[in-house]
């Protein structure tokens, strides 16, 4: 797992050998370990060159050991001994050298990189931190500031900005190996003193107290509720304050807190579920590794709204040509500004953007290979809009719909080839937020979930293969959540309340500072068109009871008031003025709850902060236990990066269906069955039949669900 080869001018060539990404595994640093020792007992061999096979240096410790009890020599000696030796060692660096794999070129001497190459300490982002010297080399080699941005953030840096920070010593744009070797070849003999970064001392700011307080005020805004970044702080603090054996000690301490945490393992399911989503497959047999997508150059997007907007951006900046449609001069106009304006903010250091055009004129679509319609949320709009798309383009255009519930099947009924329709639904902003959704309706074809799988990761997003039904995944789990936050508050509760306990899980907003965020008005419309309220409600119903179920009518009662949210300046909450962001408590809210229990008369109650995030959080995954029986999602890891990556669930937890393993699934459908007892006119409660046979199955692993999943759909 580490090759070892004598090359003319007594160097010692060691390359790390574990495809794809060299990960340190036991193996890999048995092999480093065994072959270090062979060039330092070599008296031939003066200097060495440490690189990686397959293009990249190392993407750090090989993360699926660490589920596992730890074998093979550890990191910290096997780093500290070529830090140690008398001979210099180079590391040549293509490619990725993160987490472990950068700590592992810190213990280096001398660093040289491609230009192309990145380098990171990445280990915060699962829930760990760089346990083996990065929290005490780093800040010792580009100080205590740069060191902590970069280990708490986790961020991967350009060579450019390594090159800058000092994290390398030089850069190349050529053969990086052979630069390294010629490097190695004339440095070797030199002092090695002060390039062993353990001997240096850090340079620190100056008021080190306040600027350490500061970082970990500013850690736990950003991840709240996360132990990973606040332990990082810390371990870097240890390298300002403790000699560097101390140091040391310190970090491993912390390390030890954090290895077999909730939190590290909720991350690194995280990490694994990210690529597991890739390799997608649908019902009727179509597969991630068999079906071609098709290349994309020239897109167009109809509707220029807040989504088109974004999407043509996104397109854009994939350096796809994009055609962007709107129905008239005036709106096109508008759309024009906005794009150019979201443009010309993003285009810093970039401008490789793909050739873009206005029009109002759909004839111009002849020559695009894919369209998405981003027009208004109404399923007749929509329709008419596929008529004509498919009247214009040819008949083999992939056409996308962004609709983010609408029956993707209907859509594709109106064109002339059904099988090239499929769902693509972005997330607002769409050229900020990281999800799409790709729905299959029950005709799509092999090719179009692959094209648009594939243009999803061109777009830089994390694309999640999911069924057609109302909703898919994403909304119609969210159903059943918003519900209980609005009963709750029928039954005692205020918004800031149920807000403060999501909060507290970790969401980093609350279900009614959402919802004032994005308007209340969306779900609005929805309800109506749903029959739910307004002309289509039949006479005589009862405004808390719908469909032979519980319903709560109180965010229609806050539109009827024109409180739409942070637009209107209140909605649950009270705003400076409209489009003010801050969120007050609002007494007029508070005296309309009150009211409208008298009314209704409810009996207010105090609501324990348990039950809101019971009852909030495991409605919607008793939700996604349904997904799952229906086949609308493949596994839990869909459902979870879902939710991690386009509904704010927080990490660190997972997601919905990994928390409710970590729960328990046995708690879970107790807390259900107990809720459902409770509120037998609030169907979303009833535990489902998966989650039921799960824990009769024993509650088996999350990795281990799919199999259950499978004979429960085949008896449904
Ligand atoms: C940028 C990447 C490297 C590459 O990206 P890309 O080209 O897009 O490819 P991917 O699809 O992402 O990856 C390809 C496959 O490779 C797998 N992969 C990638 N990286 C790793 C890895 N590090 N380990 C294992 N496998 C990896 C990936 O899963 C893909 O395979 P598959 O499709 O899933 O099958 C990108 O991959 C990337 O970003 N990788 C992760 C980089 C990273 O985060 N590195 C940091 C790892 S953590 C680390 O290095 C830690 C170092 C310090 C450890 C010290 C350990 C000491 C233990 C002490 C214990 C103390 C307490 C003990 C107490 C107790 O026992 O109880």
């Amino acid at each position: 797992m580490a090759r070892y080869v004598r090359i003319p001018g007594s160097i010692a060539l060691i390359t790390l050998a574990n495809p794809p990404v060299n990960a340190l595994s036991a193996a890999v640093r048995r092999g480093i370990t065994e072959t270090l020792s062979r060039a330092i007992a070599d008296p031939e061999v003066k200097a060495v060159v440490l690189c990686g096979e397959n293009g990249n240096f190392c993407g750090g410790a090989d993360i699926k050991e660490f589920a596992g009890p730890m074998s093979g020599p550890g990191l910290v000696p096997m780093i500290d001994a070529i830090e140690a030796g008398e001979k210099p060692v180079v590391a040549a660096i293509e490619g990725v050298a993160l987490g472990g794999g950068l700590e592992l070129a810190l213990g280096c001497h001398y660093r040289i990189a491609h230009c192309k190459a990145r380098v990171g300490l990445p280990e915060v982002t699962l829930g760990l931190l760089p346990a083996a010297g990065g929290t005490q080399r780093l800040p010792r080699l580009i100080g205590l500031s740069a060191a902590l941005d970069l280990i708490t953030t986790g961020r991967h840096v350009s060579a450019q900005e390594a090159l800058q920070l000092g994290i390398v010593d030089r850069l190349t744009e050529g053969d990086t190996l052979g630069v390294a070797v010629e490097f190695a070849q004339s440095i070797a003999g030199q002092p090695l003193g002060s390039r062993r970064l353990s001997t240096r001392t850090p340079a620190c700011p100056a008021d080190l107290d306040s600027f350490l307080q500061g970082a970990l005020v500013q850690v736990r805004r950003r991840a709240r509720g996360a132990m990973a970044p606040e332990a990082c702080v810390r371990a870097v603090g240890a390298a300002a304050t403790l000699p560097y054996s101390q140091g040391m000690q310190r970090e491993q301490e912390l390390m030890a807190s954090l290895f077999r945490s909730a939190q590290a393992r909720a991350l690194q399911y995280c990490f694994f579920s990210q690529r597991l989503v890739g390799r997608w497959s649908t019902p009727s047999g179509a597969r991630w590794d068999s079906a071609e997508p098709r290349p994309i150059r020239r897109a167009a997007v109809i509707g220029l709204g807040t989504m088109g907007r974004g999407i043509a951006v996104s397109l854009l900046q994939a350096g796809i040509a994009v055609v962007a449609v709107e129905t008239d001069e005036q709106q096109l106009e508008a759309g024009r500004r906005a794009v150019t304006a979201l443009l010309e903010r993003r285009a810093q250091g970039r401008g490789s953007e793909g050739p873009l055009r206005f029009t109002t004129d759909l004839q111009q679509l002849r020559q695009v290979e894919l369209v998405i319609e981003a027009v208004f949320e109404d399923l007749a709009v929509k329709k008419q809009v596929f008529r004509q798309l498919s009247a214009v383009c040819p008949a083999d255009t992939l056409l996308c719909t962004n609709t983010s519930g609408l029956d993707v099947e209907q859509l594709a009924a109106c064109t002339r080839s059904p099988e090239l329709v499929v769902g693509t639904h972005f997330f607002g902003p769409a050229h900020v937020m990281k999800l799409l959704e790709v729905v299959y309706g029950p005709r799509s074809s092999p090719v179009a979930v692959a094209t648009a799988m594939h243009l999803g990761k061109r777009l830089g997003k994390v694309s999640v293969a999911v069924g057609n039904c109302p909703g898919f995944v994403g909304n119609r789990m969210l159903k059943p959540y918003l519900e209980q936050a609005h009963f709750l508050l029928e039954e005692g509760a205020a918004p800031e309340q149920v807000d403060q306990a999501l909060e507290e899980f970790g969401f980093a907003m609350g279900v009614f500072r959402v919802a004032d965020l994005s308007g209340l008005d969306v779900g609005w419309r929805v309800r109506k068109e749903a029959g739910l309220t307004g002309p289509g409600v039949a006479p005589g119903e009862s405004p808390r009871r719908r469909q032979g179920r519980r319903y709560s009518p109180l965010p229609d009662l806050l539109c009827e008031q024109g409180r739409l949210g942070q637009k209107t300046g209140r909605g649950w909450y009270l705003y400076e003025g409209p489009g003010a962001r801050e969120a007050r408590p609002d007494p007029w809210t508070h005296s309309f709850l009150q009211q409208y229990r008298q009314q209704h008369g409810l009996q207010p109650r105090a609501v324990p902060q348990q039950e809101v995030l019971e009852r909030c959080l495991y409605a919607l995954i008793n939700e996604g236990f349904r997904v799952l029986e229906d086949g609308i999602a493949t596994g839990p890891e869909d459902i979870d990066i879902i939710y991690v990556f386009g509904y704010g669930w927080p990490r660190h937890r997972g997601g919905p269906m990994f928390h409710a393993g970590a729960v328990g699934l046995a708690t879970v459908l107790d807390r259900l069955e107990h809720y459902h007892h409770a509120h037998p006119d609030i169907p979303n409660l009833q535990p489902s039949a998966l989650l039921r046979r799960l824990v009769a199955s024993g509650n088996p692993p999350i990795q281990k669900w799919r199999e259950v999943i499978r004979r429960v759909r085949s008896q449904l």
